[in-house]
């Protein structure tokens, strides 16, 4: 299995190297050259099977020769013995024909632990075969910083810098990346927005010199090798709802367009899936447009689902690659456009192909606020805002008799302030974090400057 860039001017990689490489040295990101299909008496066979058996036969023929069957066997069965419960990703009913797949049941309490807890398992085993040290730098608005620096904290060859928005993420998820006291594991507050975050990032890799001499890594969605621990539970959902022989839709709240994407790759590989529903909250510049044509950005509105507060959607350049029929020079010059114009238009093309593939709703902050009321009077399910976003777009779009599995992307415990704010409940973090808010915190604020940046992680990395 090899590996190009969505803007088709760098070196083709085997995945291991494009699990260590991130970001392609074009500006691109990479996607497997072909995409391994599955028969549906493959699928149907996947019913029933261990969470883990499932992520080996979907990620094994992606991963080639970078690791043998018990490498990977071995890495997935680290990966996962730590979640919170025996199903990994337990699917409820909300309603008739709407279920919710519960993805908070990792060790930070959302969706990025999934491919994040696999990732980190890979990323060891292919360090130690080379003899490699690194420098992992992350974006995040609240979710994959937290569970990048749980994957990677005390690890002697790794130093991990992650950096979020100042103010914008939730008290939880702020102490979650300031209170590990590891000395590689270093939070940086960032005076901007996630978008400022993931911009300086990929300038980062684009500084060639620095990035050869850090060994700068990523570990966000940029990154094939997360997408690809993604897709695993597209699978075991639509097998436990009757898929390969009924079809079965998906609704994935979005923001960096790197869940929903791995939908798509499942659907590709052979999954009967009917619809992709887009969910966005008020920054819905992938809803606007899916309806207009037009990638206009209009400045990101902080929400009550901040960590969906994006408006550069990284992961939207994988989708444009395959709507325009992988032609990276066209996919280059519409992300240039973003970066000189702040938008660009879709060709007609592109854009009935995007639409084949994916539909989109936008859910205001009210309404976010009503479906967390509302569900848990109706089906008990006490939702996260990002969740509930998800629910509301997907229970609009339920059609019968094709099941919907709207994605739970993160618990509750995490927006503590939302969910209370709507239901006067006050969710309760489990017990192995009850302590969260008596320990210390360790934390420096940055400014959104590049060359600030690089100096801080020259001067802390461990050499
Ligand atoms: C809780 C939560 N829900 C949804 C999303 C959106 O996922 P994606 O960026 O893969 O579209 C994120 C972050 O990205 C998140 O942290
Ligand atoms: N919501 C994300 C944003 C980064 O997404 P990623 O999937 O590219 O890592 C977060 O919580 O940080």
């Amino acid at each position: 299995m090899r590996y190009i860039s969505t803007r088709g001017q760098a070196p083709v990689l085997t995945f291991g190297e494009a699990m260590l490489t991130g970001l392609a040295r074009d500006g691109g990101l990479y996607v497997p050259q072909t995409i391994p299909s599955f028969s549906a008496e493959e699928i149907a066979a996947l019913a029933g099977l261990p969470y883990e058996e499932v992520a080996f036969r979907v990620m094994f023929p992606f991963v080639g020769e970078t690791f043998t069957e018990e490498e990977l066997r071995g890495a997935i069965a680290r990966a996962y013995a730590g979640f919170g419960h025996l199903a990994r990703a337990p699917l409820v009913q909300l309603d008739a024909g709407h279920f919710l797949l519960e993805l908070f049941h990792g060790p930070t309490l959302a969706f990025k632990d999934f491919a994040m807890q696999i990732i980190g398992q890979l990323f060891q085993l292919a360090l130690a075969k080379e003899g490699k040290r690194i420098t992992i730098v992350g974006a995040t608005s609240g979710d994959t910083g937290s569970a990048a620096i749980e994957a990677f904290r005390g690890l002697d060859n790794v130093d991990v810098f992650i950096l979020f928005p100042h103010g914008r993420v939730s008290e939880v998820q702020r102490r979650q990346m300031t209170t590990p006291a590891e000395e590689n594991v270093h939070a940086l507050a960032l005076d901007g927005t996630f978008d400022d975050c993931q911009n300086r990032l990929k300038d980062m890799f684009n500084h060639f010199d620095f990035r050869d001499e850090v060994g700068l890594a990523g570990v966000n969605s940029i990154n094939w090798a997360r997408v690809l621990a993604q897709v695993v539970y597209y699978f075991t959902a639509a097998t436990a709802v009757g898929a390969p022989h009924r079809k079965v839709s998906f609704t994935v709240p979005t923001g960096n367009f790197g869940d929903i994407f791995a939908g798509f790759i499942a659907k590709e590989m052979g999954l009967p899936i009917e619809q992709l529903v887009i969910a966005t909250n008020q920054n819905d510049i992938l809803h606007r447009c899916l309806t207009t044509g037009r990638y206009e950005m209009d400045g990101v509105k902080p929400s009550i689902s901040p960590s969906m507060d994006i408006q550069i959607s990284s992961n939207f350049e994988r989708a444009l690659f395959w709507a325009y029929g992988k032609d990276g020079a066209a996919v280059a010059q519409l992300m240039d456009e973003l970066k000189t114009k702040g938008g660009f238009a879709v060709s007609q093309g592109a854009l009935q192909a995007l639409r084949e593939t994916y539909v989109s709703g936008r859910v205001s902050e009210e309404e976010t606020s009503q479906t967390i009321t509302e569900e848990l009077k109706r089906s008990g399910e006490l939702l996260c805002p990002h969740s509930a976003v998800g629910v509301r777009v997907g229970a609009a779009h339920v059609a019968a008799p094709v099941p919907m599995v709207t994605l739970a992307t993160a618990h509750p415990a995490k927006f503590p302030d939302a969910v209370e704010a709507a239901t006067g409940i006050r969710p309760g973090l489990p017990p192995r974090m009850a302590d969260l808010f008596e320990r210390a915190e360790r934390v420096t604020r940055v400014p959104n400057d590049l060359a600030a940046l690089e100096a801080l992680i020259q001067e802390r990395r461990r050499k």
